[in-house]
């Protein structure tokens, strides 16, 4: 199996920023989490101030075959429009990433309908994953290309110029998927890891715990082979979302994660790489019930909780500002020492 080489964390440049956001005109530890912001993006990017002005969300889309066991309220077709919707602003990340000066590719990883449009990334794997009850959703190499795709997309980005990444993802059903790995790789049962995704309804609901504790019941993925579980009941998009996680993290950019998808996506990627959850930003507690013990069983914790179900990188975009907001303070606060040439009463 590949073995990636991940860049460090430096210690060096995270005391350099704790020092500096000492040295401001304000309580010590007064900005809370935004420091710990700050000092996890010195880290992984290895310098004491911060490059976050040039940034790009990967919204990484497929479809899945296990849509048609009806574990979503919502029809297949809905991944394919909403991936060039999403360009055109006009979906809740797309309409998001403008607000907050943010660049935005959609890569077709395996959407099940041709997307002409010229600005999307086209590495398509297949028309869909296959259904997960009736064949195992994908093949070895599939599982391997989904990653290494990720992985390619993540890094072209960096030499783009973008110094940090959000991820995002689309698929019909993918919450069904994520909820499978997830129960395979923390041996959880499916009724600890099966949410209610796009709003479905109390019967559907039950028929989704179902459909996962069948699937895993008949290819027990074993749950420290990350190839295993997503050959069997992944996606190509959640491969993609874990790739473009070590890829950044080789490069030592630090990567915005959004909801529970990303949070699958993750728990695949620390298997391959253990420790590379210290090289990401956790956004947000989904809605989606599991979400809490999946981030505690991954030692990780979302910045905030708005309880949001949609996906797409939502919830990554709107660590933006946060990200903004601490480094307005760096470069325009009074220092202590500032503050005494400052206006005196
Ligand atoms: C209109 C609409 C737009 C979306 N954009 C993202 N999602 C989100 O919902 C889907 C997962 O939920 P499930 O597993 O229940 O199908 C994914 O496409 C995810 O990105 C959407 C869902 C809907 C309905
Ligand atoms: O947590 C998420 O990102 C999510 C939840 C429901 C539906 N789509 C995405």
């Amino acid at each position: 199996m590949h073995t990636y080489a991940i860049k460090s964390i430096s210690q060096t440049d995270r005391e350099a920023m704790q020092q500096k956001l000492d040295q401001l005109a304000k309580p010590i530890a007064g900005l809370g989490r935004l420091e710990e912001l700050a000092v996890t993006i010195a880290g992984i990017q290895h310098q004491s101030e911060l490059s976050v002005s040039k940034r790009c969300c990967l919204v990484f889309a497929a479809d899945h075959g296990v849509a048609s066991e009806g574990v979503s309220a919502t029809p297949q077709k809905v991944t394919a429009i909403q991936s060039v919707n999403l360009l055109n602003g006009h979906t809740a990340a797309g309409a998001m990433a403008a607000s907050v000066h943010c660049g935005l590719e959609v890569i077709d990883m395996g959407v099940r309908a041709s997307l002409p449009d010229k600005r999307i990334i086209h590495r398509k794997i297949r028309w869909g994953t296959r259904d997960m009850l009736v064949e195992p959703a994908m093949t070895r190499d599939e599982a391997q290309q989904s990653i290494e795709t990720g992985r390619e997309v993540a890094k072209q980005a960096i030499a783009d110029g973008n110094r940090v990444l959000l991820l995002g993802e689309l698929g019909i059903a993918n919450t069904t998927a994520a909820a499978a790995i997830l129960a395979a790789r923390y041996a959880l049962s499916p009724a600890q890891t099966v949410g209610y995704g796009s709003n479905i309804s109390e019967k559907r609901y039950q028929h989704k715990i179902d459909v996962v504790t069948q699937a895993l019941h008949k290819w027990q993925p074993a749950s420290d082979d990350a190839l295993e579980i997503l050959r069997t009941v992944g996606g190509y998009e959640i491969g993609g979302n874990a790739g473009a996680i070590i890829g950044a993290a080789e490069e030592g950019v630090p990567i915005i994660l959004d909801g529970f998808i990303s949070y699958a996506a993750l728990s695949l990627a620390e298997l391959l790489v253990p420790g590379i959850e210290q090289h990401v930003i956790a956004s947000h507690a989904s809605k989606e019930s599991g979400t809490a013990l999946v981030t505690n069983l991954l030692n990780i914790n979302p910045l905030l909780d708005l309880n949001l179900a949609v996906g797409e990188g939502t919830g990554a975009l709107l660590v933006l500002p946060l990200i903004d907001a601490i480094q307005s303070v760096l470069t325009q606060m009074n220092t202590q020492t500032d503050m005494q040439f400052g206006y005196q009463p």
